[in-house]
């Protein structure tokens, strides 16, 4: 076994060993250099370039393609009709209650005694309370029974439109709106996910076409229907009645939702890809910074989504600008434009049953195809829109204008769809509510601001050539440019999932023998610099594994996406075999997965003791427990002991690190990463330390540890993995790592052979 280092062992490019003849510089050595790191780049490159292209399944091999057509009846039945039904009827309530908003404003607003700009700020509020609401509602989705968010969502939604129409002030009538606001929330993220895992891929264009038609006839009928109970009630708070009386169907069918079976999350993926489902038994909560993080990366949703929020400036202002151009330029009425409105809701209506099927073929046949309809749909409405604001009057303005109204309806419907099939199935909720941040608040408030400006200055035809062409055009483009990734992205999806049933397989196999720590498949990057590459290797219970390599080789970056400071781009990380991979640091923490970060890993400002303290704050409730792991600490490093009072920043380097591995394992990890242990400290602090190391390895803790003296690993690790510009060159007992000259080398020298 190679003994501990001394300092002379210490490595490469940080820290070049032989001597100030080796720091000379020259002009041609700078060159050398220089044109060496553009090659290592140009070759990183073609690596990226290289990994992104290597996932790419035949066809046939991804989630929902090329399988038999399923007729929508076989697919509603395979799921059950209820879900549906159940999830349009709440979908329903919530058009009915926009339009007692809207229809009902000017009694609400003369019953209050509020000004115009009021109530349309109550009105306005909603859609920010909708975007609110729409990360909570996710994140539960992924994390909880969906049946019950949607039902307590339908309590919620029932109990605050009630006590919207009992609301005695225009405060209370304001909280209610945003309590409604905060339930309906639930429609996009929580809806989306359970449709997705309710009913087979083949019918998500159907069904989502389907829902959108119901939208549409709800929309179409709410006005008529809110405006009819009020009017039957009569008198100054007859337009609480379409408040009071929605309440109560919205209870009876929100109560119903609790009874709905709860879907096995991915089950159509894996059906599709696997031939069965493989279930997680214990899913781990998931951390929503993680998951947008690796949500960002699915590069179809991304894009998408940056689309549709394109589309969103001009799509949500569209109606409204429509509607003071047919007035204030054409002179139509109320009732003409109520007319242009109802044929327009009826041509959309026409047209979506076709789209859904549409979509639905394609998709089975080439789901690039079936993306690059969407923005085929989008883009003529570039070159429609400003021939139609330069109609000569209303009934050739509104003619071409209906084929716009149509086409973008139609684009839009297919948005969940799309989204669903490429969002990793743990995290379709917070992928739906990721959309709806983009789409609602980036896409709709942002190009109702931008509008309202232009307005103020010209006028709505101005808003709409200025705005609607550029932001369709782009959303189109941005589409049609999204289906080139959409099968790498199915890709990762298939195989994902074969890793998971190979896992399963292999747990099933030798359930005693399941590694601590699980890293497989970590491709990593920051920004668009991709850092690892494929990464892979397993701790078993006790053991200590050296990350060893050359500089800027990825090691640390590993650590950060075990522990969580990092989210992969691909790959699984497992704790005990269960998935951690979207789990946050903290509750990785309290999974026993604890980081010793590299340089200094204390509060210099802070004396000993409050360090520890800061440290074990989880364990304030737990005095005794916190005393005696204190103890523990104390007693591992007396050093410490006597300097309890001391500010950290005073002590020695060697000192602040014994502080700083105390803080870690006070914690008692079960698995102790340690980034450079011995980085800076003499050679006796060192030694120390490794005995500390020695002693809880023989206590059983699994270590992984990233060590640029080579000594010290190779002293430590049973095991060791070299990495090389982020891929994984070896795995491998570390006196096998000892003998290959080559990469030991590396390690020293800074490059591989040295
Ligand atoms: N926060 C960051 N932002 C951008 N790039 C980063 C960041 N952290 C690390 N990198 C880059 O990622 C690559 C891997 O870095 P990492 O620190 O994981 O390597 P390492 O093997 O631990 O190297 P070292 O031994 O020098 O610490 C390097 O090219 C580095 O420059």
């Amino acid at each position: 076994m190679p003994t501990p280092q001394t300092p002379g062992d210490r490595v490469s490019a940080k820290h070049m060993p032989g001597g100030p003849e080796l720091a000379t510089t020259s002009a041609s050595s700078a060159a050398g250099l220089a044109s060496g790191l553009i090659e290592a780049e140009a070759e990183r490159r073609r690596r990226q370039a290289e990994a992104q292209r290597e996932v790419l399944f035949a066809d046939e091999l991804l989630p929902g393609v090329g399988e038999e057509q399923l007729s929508l009846r076989r697919g509603l039945a395979a799921g059950g009709s209820a879900t549906f039904l159940t999830l349009t009827a709440l979908a329903a309530m919530d058009e009915l209650e926009s339009a007692a908003l809207s229809v009902l404003a000017p009694d609400i607003r003369d019953a209050f005694g509020m000004s115009n700009g009021a109530i349309v700020f109550i009105s306005a509020a909603a859609g920010a309370f909708l975007v609110l609401g729409a990360l909570p509602m996710g994140w539960f989705a992924d994390r909880c029974r969906r049946s019950r968010v949607i039902g307590w969502a339908g309590v919620a939604f029932s109990a605050m439109v009630f006590a919207g129409g009992l609301a005695a002030n225009a405060f209370l009538f304001f909280l209610a709106r945003f309590g409604v606001g905060v339930a309906k929330s639930s429609t996009l993220p929580v809806h989306g996910s359970m449709l997705a895992d309710t009913y087979p891929i083949g019918v998500r264009g159907r069904l989502s076409a389907l829902g959108a038609s119901a939208g549409r006839i709800t929309g179409a009928l709410s006005p008529l229907a809110v405006g009819g109970i009020a009017a039957l009630a009569g008198g100054n708070d007859g337009w609480r009645w379409p408040f009071l009386i929605l309440g109560l169907p919205a209870l009876a069918v929100a109560m119903w939702a609790f009874r709905l079976p709860e879907p096995a999350r991915g089950q159509h993926e894996m059906r599709s890809v696997l031939g069965e489902v493989v279930k997680d038994v214990q899913p781990m909560p998931i951390s929503v910074e993680a998951a947008f993080a690796r949500l960002m990366r699915v590069r179809t949703l991304k894009t998408v989504i940056m689309a549709f929020a394109a589309l969103g400036f001009s799509l949500f202002t569209g109606g409204v600008l429509t509607n003071l151009w047919l007035e204030d330029h054409y002179g139509m009425s109320s009732f003409g434009r109520g007319v242009v409105g109802s044929v327009s809701g009826v041509a959309v209506l026409a047209v979506l049953p076709f789209v859904g099927p549409r979509y639905d073929r394609l998709y089975r046949r080439d789901p690039s195809r079936a993306l690059a309809l969407l923005g085929y749909l989008i883009l003529p409405v570039a070159v429609l829109t400003p021939i139609q604001w330069f109609m000569p009057n209303a009934a050739a303005f509104a003619a071409v204008g209906i084929p716009s109204l149509i086409l973008m309806s139609a684009s839009f419907a297919m948005v969940g769809p799309v989204t669903q099939s490429v969002v990793p199935y743990r995290l379709r909720g917070l992928g739906s509510a990721l959309s709806a941040i983009y789409i609602f608040f980036v896409g709709a408030t942002g190009g109702a601001l931008i509008a309202a400006l232009i307005i103020s200055a010209y006028d709505p035809r101005v808003a709409v050539l200025a705005l609607g062409i550029p932001a369709t055009a782009v959303g189109g483009f941005l589409i049609v440019r999204s289906s080139s990734f959409i099968k790498n992205d199915l890709s990762l999806v298939v195989q994902e999932l074969r890793e998971e049933l190979e896992e399963r397989d292999r747990q099933l196999e030798d359930p005693e023998n399941i590694p601590v720590l699980q890293v497989r498949n970590i491709d990593f990057s920051y920004g668009h610099v991709q850092v690892l590459f494929d990464v892979g290797f397993e701790v078993r219970r006790g053991e200590t594994l050296a990350l060893l390599g050359t500089n800027g080789a990825g090691k640390s970056t590993i650590l950060k996406a075990i522990c969580g400071l990092g989210t992969p781009s691909r790959g699984v990380v497992r704790l005990n075999g269960r998935t951690i991979t979207y789990v946050s640091p903290e509750q990785r923490g309290r999974y026993g997965v604890h980081l010793l970060p590299g340089g200094k890993g204390v509060f210099p400002g802070m004396t000993v003791q409050e360090n520890l303290e800061m440290a074990a704050f989880r364990m304030r409730r737990d005095p005794e427990h916190r005393d005696r792991r204190f103890a523990y600490v104390l007693d591992l490093f007396p050093d410490l002991k006597d300097r309890r009072s001391q500010l950290a920043g005073s002590l020695s380097g060697g000192q602040q690190q014994m502080l700083a591995l105390s803080m870690v394992l006070i914690h008692e990890p079960e698995v102790l990463l340690i980034d450079e242990l011995s980085l800076g400290l003499a050679p006796v602090v060192v030694q120390h330390l490794l005995a500390i190391i020695e002693r809880l390895k023989t206590d059983g803790l699994t270590i992984v540890i990233v060590e640029q003296s080579l000594n010290i690993a190779l002293a430590l690790a049973d095991r060791a993995v070299f990495l090389e510009k982020g891929q994984v060159r070896f795995t491998g007992p570390a006196r096998e790592l000892a003998e290959r000259d080559d990469l030991a080398r590396a390690v020293f020298l800074g490059r591989e052979g040295g």
